[in-house]
């Protein structure tokens, strides 16, 4: 499932905050009403809600009814981990060679000088300390299922045999395309285990896109979701020449086809395989040799195949797990971001490993609205969203609030305005709450959490891209603060963190634990190119010597391409990003990012937008408004409540995006206009002002191509689909 369609599943939670926000006895009902509606929850019994873990625990694998159970489960775990640490001798830091080791970024002494580890090192000293916790959770035809870290390490070393059996070469791909599931943590791990490079395709990927990641990676195996997957493949399949096998994790083969697998069929190729096979290919591996390609999204160009050591991987997730404070064995995440992103990765798969956390697995049909029930019942302990979930979140509350009575209007404004004030105050280490703030906390914003899921939640995150104050101070008011990340898929996810007891609103706060963070190059302000050192930063991107050295500097540091400046406490705010820079044709350096995000503040029925005027003369606009998507993410003519509040505040009456387009809508374009006039006296300079803008028919969508997985414009793509627009602006 992508980010977008996950969206539309908090539809069904708005219900509940609207019900908190009118404080009256509806709430009650209201969660009873939802809650009669959803499955029977194991994770409720004698009438008290459990945790995933616990659920976990009472209700274990039904082995009969278990997917994973249908393969052999007698394979031997070792019990103790080799403890020392595997690095093969290199001389540089960087290398876009496949099997070649990298030398570590290795500090003397204190964070940055652990021992290196591979994966499977770190696994199996979990599965030492914790084998019997739960590591996975998912439902099944309406029951939860678990899975120990034992018999998970089982499963996975299964998984790595069969690879094996079906001949995976080393260093070569095992693809991955499919919504998150055990199958799709197991398909990865056990490509590790045994010898490959794990590699997560998005599911929106075309064909051709999945074409160009599984030649590029030389995959060996494409692992599917399910039939409409597996099409894909089938149509590029006959051009993969190092492809041996695809195997499908979910349903029924539609139809029988040579070296095409189901789970259970592939969990049982590797049985005859000996343990001491895949021990030595275990054994042989080091931690400074590439195990994980992640493909960038292409937001500033081609996919790039960045490559992911060991102990890229292990060393991060310790790192960032430690500086942000997660306890051994009792973190609980659900899985629902895409895989094939290094956030969702590190966060679902890897942290969770390393800290022996429970990840419990949103469903296939959450897009339908059981995602919304997931989280009830998981209430996890941690959760991250990119900013495009956290802001239609706040659309649709707000929208849902803009419709209660003026008397509750106001009793909501009272019990926001209290937890913005206390969230502040915690923030900047303030001890004392604004008085009301015990009433407001627990008629309201206890409540929130409670029907969102989010009541164990210790901490929300954002990341993956820019983040606006307005929708950070929202979720504040709600006494939800959201911590926000920043990294790269070249830094193996995170490079600075933020928590409870770390945090600044706009900062994506500080370096991780033995990272570190230079500013490149500073002008008068304080603001550099912010360069990334340390053990997570990649190793190259696969067969790019050229762009791996123009991201990657002589002495080892990660060019972000990003701006950014610390504050006097050393939070790091960022500014800009150099890679989507605009520069005039009177020379002047324009970062879109903040003009684009001011128009969004300003103009409540805009969308998204998206400047242009690069080597031109003047700044112009692409502006989309607010609309309904379908069930599969794909923008509709139909405009979003808050949109149609908009129009009517204007006196227009119309609920469809081409009404306002094909009339002009006059007062709704003079609006606009106003808005963009607003942000216009803000600008530093004339060359900082739009000149023009137009709106675009369709919003942009990650199904239409224009937004990347974690929502970041893909502004090239955008400029080519509306080029005949853009000379028009100039004309
Ligand atoms: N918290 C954040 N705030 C602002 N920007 C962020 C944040 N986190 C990440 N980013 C942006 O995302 C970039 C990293 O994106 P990522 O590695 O996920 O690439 P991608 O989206 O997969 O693909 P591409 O490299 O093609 O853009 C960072 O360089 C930065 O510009």
């Amino acid at each position: 499932m992508t980010v977008f369609s996950f969206i539309f599943l908090w539809d069904y939670f708005y219900l509940f905050i609207f019900n908190y926000l009118n404080i009256n006895s509806s709430i009650l009902n209201s969660i009873q009403f939802c809650q009669g509606r959803s499955s029977p929850r194991p994770s409720e019994t004698e009438g008290k809600p459990l945790t995933s873990q616990t659920a976990a625990l009472r209700s274990p694998c039904n082995f009969m009814a278990c997917s994973f159970c249908s393969a052999p489960t007698g394979e031997a775990v070792p019990t103790s981990r080799q403890h020392e640490a595997s690095v093969k001798p290199a001389e540089r830091f960087w290398t876009s060679v496949r099997d070649q080791p990298v030398k570590l970024r290795l500090s003397e002494s204190g964070p940055g000088s652990e021992m290196p580890l591979t994966v499977h090192q770190m696994f199996q000293e979990t599965v030492d300390q914790y084998g019997d916790n739960p590591a996975l959770c998912w439902k099944a035809a309406g029951q939860w299922q678990s899975m120990t870290f034992k018999e998970y390490m089982q499963q996975c070393r299964m998984a790595a045999k069969s690879f094996l059996q079906l001949g995976l070469e080393r260093f070569h791909g095992v693809c991955i395309l499919g919504f998150n599931s055990p199958e799709w943590f197991i398909a990865d791990i056990g490509c590790i285990l045994a010898g490959g490079l794990a590699v997560g395709i998005y599911t929106t990927n075309s064909p051709e896109a999945c074409h160009y990641v599984a030649d590029n990676c030389q995959a060996n195996v494409l692992v599917v979701e399910n039939h409409k997957q597996l099409l894909k493949i089938l149509k590029v399949k006959d051009q993969l020449p190092h492809l041996k096998a695809i195997v499908q994790y979910k349903d029924e083969l539609e139809q029988k086809m040579d070296n095409v697998y189901t789970w259970a069929d592939f969990m049982k190729l590797g049985q005859d395989v000996p343990d001491r096979r895949l021990d030595a290919v275990i054994k042989s591996q080091s931690a400074n040799e590439c195990c994980t390609l992640i493909y960038t999204s292409g937001t500033t160009g081609n996919p790039k195949g960045v490559m992911l050591s060991h102990d890229n991987i292990t060393w991060i997730s310790n790192a960032a797990g430690s500086t942000i404070n997660l306890r051994m064995a009792e973190e609980s995440v659900v899985s629902y971001l895409p895989l094939s992103h290094v956030a969702a990765q590190v966060n679902d798969m890897w942290t969770c490993m390393r800290f022996a956390g429970t990840t419990s697995f949103a469903q296939p049909d959450a897009l339908k609205g059981s995602l919304g029930e997931t989280l009830r019942e998981v209430r996890p302990t941690s959760f991250l969203g990119v900013p495009r979930v956290w802001e239609k979140m706040q659309e649709t509350m707000k929208s849902i609030g803009a419709k209660s009575s003026f008397m509750r209007k106001r009793i909501a404004d009272w019990a926001k305005a209290i937890g913005l004030q206390a969230s502040y105050n915690a923030m900047n280490g303030i001890d004392t709450v604004p008085w009301g703030f015990m009433v407001a906390n627990n008629l309201v914003f206890r409540k929130v959490r409670a029907a969102l899921g989010l009541d164990r939640c210790r901490s929300c995150f954002t990341g993956a891209a820019p983040i606006t104050k307005d929708t950070l101070e929202y979720f504040m008011s709600l006494y939800i603060p959201l911590f926000e990340l920043y990294g790269m898929s070249e830094s193996t996810g995170p490079h600075t963190v933020s928590w409870e007891q770390g945090h600044r609103i706009m900062s994506c706060g500080k370096v991780v634990n033995g990272g570190k963070t230079k500013l490149d190059k500073p002008d008068n302000d304080g603001n550099g190119e912010i360069c990334f050192y340390g053990r997570h930063v990649f190793m190259g991107y696969l067969n790019m010597p050229d762009k791996t050295e123009d991201a990657l500097d002589s002495d080892g540091w990660l060019h972000s391409g990003d701006l950014g400046k610390h504050d006097c406490d050393g939070f790091l705010f960022i500014t800009g990003r150099i890679k989507e820079l605009i520069i005039t044709a009177g020379g002047e350096n324009v970062a879109p990012v903040p003009i684009e995000d001011s128009v969004k503040e300003e103009v409540s029925i805009i969308s998204n937008a998206m400047l242009v005027g690069d080597k031109r003369k003047f700044l112009s606009m692409f502006l989309t408004l607010k609309c309904v998507v379908d069930d599969s993410g794909d923008p509709t003519d139909e405009l979003t409540p808050l949109a149609i509040e908009f129009c009517q505040q204007h006196g227009v009456t119309t609920t469809k995006v081409s009404d306002i387009i094909g009339n002009k809508e006059p007062a709704i374009y003079k609006a606009i206009q106003e808005g963009v006039d607003r942000v216009n006296t803000k600008a530093t300079s004339n060359a900082q002002k739009i000149q023009k803008w137009k709106i675009l028919p369709q919003d942009f969508s990650i199904s239409g191509g224009e937004l990347g997985p974690t929502m970041k414009l893909k502004r090239p793509v955008v400029a080519k689909m509306y080029q005949e627009e853009i000379e028009q602006f100039y004309s």
